[in-house]
């Protein structure tokens, strides 16, 4: 037997909180042959992952005491809002030199947590794998915190989730918590003002002309994406971080300046802002460029207008966001390492937008002067006038209320989006550069 193969069969490995990511994650390390991975969700569906889990390899238990006592790596994959109180109840039932983990999207509350809560004898080594639990985490970032804890532990840590094969980026919690309010938390609105605007205005996107064809095709899908998705995750992201904040309120205003400007058809002003800071001066330089196609991205279509129909957009919520990151002295760039999948896509059609001169300049065009437009603009700077209030304000319940209304109104097509939303993916991935 190999030292590797002994330690598969040595080392016990617990994962508390059986939803979509602990489930893939338990699913993958037992595939990779560790012989003891322990599951638990809440007691009351105990019985039920039992029957549902029963050839599976994992080994179901009734709590996270459980887990907890017998296991020597133990991930914590339940929902942000909740994590303080999950590590309360089960953290003094720690294994003694143990290692934590959690998978939560924001890290500052739960190693606040893990420090409150778990004894001074177990180490806290944490993770986050920066994408959805349906795409293939091969090759996707995977940070790593190595928070409070020997060596050792952590390349055990390393190992075990090395069966991932994730790209691993090793960082502190607060610098992971900045970079993910800089790239996750301010994408998510964008889409969310996205969604809500056009159920305000009671308009499928895919049945109207200024949303047709190669990167609206990105905005539609990825907008549905995150509203078919758990809203809980995506609160938790905005809400819990707190440099997040500073972020959105930035892209609010952004949109709120470049609006003003629109409908005051103030020329001058609103084409010097747009973009130069992003796109302009470090154009030529060598920095990675996301390289998306227009005939890649025209493949992934809901609509049934053909292309030569369609209207121009102004891309109010692409000229923001360029003018946001400058705001800010951002460079979206420089985050890359940590990109997720729809940040990629994100800043791919934004880098799109400001690299091909004849498409700003007709957005331009359209944004001071198409009145077809200015309505979804208007509804645009409402949405994210909204979303970064409630934001703000921190209130999950408000947050959720906001974002299933949304949701209810594009369920329909969520089976189909979601098809097209995971193999634009898939090709974004495989097909530009990384
Ligand atoms: N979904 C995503 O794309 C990603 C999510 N994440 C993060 O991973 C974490 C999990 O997300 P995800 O899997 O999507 O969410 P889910 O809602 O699918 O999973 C969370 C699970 O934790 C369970 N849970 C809650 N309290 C307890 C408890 N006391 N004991 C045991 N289990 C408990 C929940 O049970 P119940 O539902 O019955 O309350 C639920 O099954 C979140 O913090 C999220 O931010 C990270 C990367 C990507
Ligand atoms: O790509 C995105 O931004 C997603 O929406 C998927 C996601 C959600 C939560 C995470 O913590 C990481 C990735």
């Amino acid at each position: 037997m190999t030292v590797a193969e002994h330690e598969k069969g040595e080392v016990e490995i617990g994962i508390i909180g059986l939803g979509d990511m602990g489930l893939m994650y338990a699913k993958r390390i037992v595939k990779a042959g560790w012989k003891s991975v322990n599951v638990c969700d809440l007691p009351s569906r105990y019985e039920q992952l039992k029957v549902k889990l029963k050839d599976s390899g994992l080994n179901v238990l009734r709590d996270g005491h459980a887990v907890s006592r017998k296991s020597d790596f133990i991930i914590y994959s339940v929902e942000a809002e909740n994590i303080d109180k999950v590590v309360a109840q089960y953290g003094p039932s720690t294994k003694v030199g143990s290692i934590v983990a959690g998978q939560t999207s924001v890290k500052e509350p739960e190693i606040r947590a893990f420090e409150k809560h778990l004894p001074e004898d177990v180490h806290i080594v944490s993770c986050h794998s920066l994408h959805g639990p349906t795409v293939d985490p091969e090759g996707q970032p995977l940070v790593m915190i190595q928070h409070r804890g020997t060596k050792e532990k952590f390349q055990l840590a390393l190992r075990i989730l090395s069966c991932l094969k994730s790209q691993v980026v090793v960082l502190s919690y607060s610098e992971h918590d900045r970079i993910m309010a800089d790239t996750q938390a301010v994408t998510h609105v964008a889409f969310l003002s996205m969604g809500t605007a056009w159920k305000t205005q009671k308009q499928f996107p895919w049945e109207t002309p200024q949303y047709v064809g190669g990167i609206e095709n990105v905005k539609v899908h990825m907008a549905l994406r995150i509203y078919s998705n758990k809203w809980h995750v995506y609160a938790g992201i905005a809400i819990m971080n707190p440099a997040a904040k500073i972020q959105i309120k930035q892209y609010s205003q952004s949109v709120s300046d470049l609006f003003k400007l629109m409908i005051q058809e103030k020329e001058e002003e609103f084409t010097a802002r747009a973009g130069e800071y992003v796109f302009g001066k470090t154009r030529n330089s060598s920095r990675e460029q996301i390289l998306l196609s227009d005939s890649i991205l025209d493949q992934f279509s809901l609509s049934s207008v053909p292309k030569d129909k369609r209207k121009p957009n102004s891309h109010l919520s692409l000229l923001a966001m360029a003018d946001c990151w400058h705001s800010l002295k951002i460079n979206p760039y420089e985050h890359m390492v940590c990109q997720t999948p729809l940040f990629r896509l994100w800043l791919g059609i934004t880098e799109y937008l400001f690299c091909n001169s004849d498409m700003l300049d007709e957005a331009i065009h359209s944004a001071l002067y198409s009145k077809d437009i200015r309505a979804d603009d208007m509804e645009f700077y409402s949405a994210t006038k909204g979303w970064a209030e409630c934001v703000d304000i921190g209130n999950m319940v408000t947050y959720q209320r906001r974002f299933e209304d949304t949701s209810k109104f594009f369920e329909s097509r969520f089976e189909e989006s979601k098809k097209m939303g995971r193999e634009m993916i898939r090709v974004i991935v495989t097909k530009t550069h990384k």
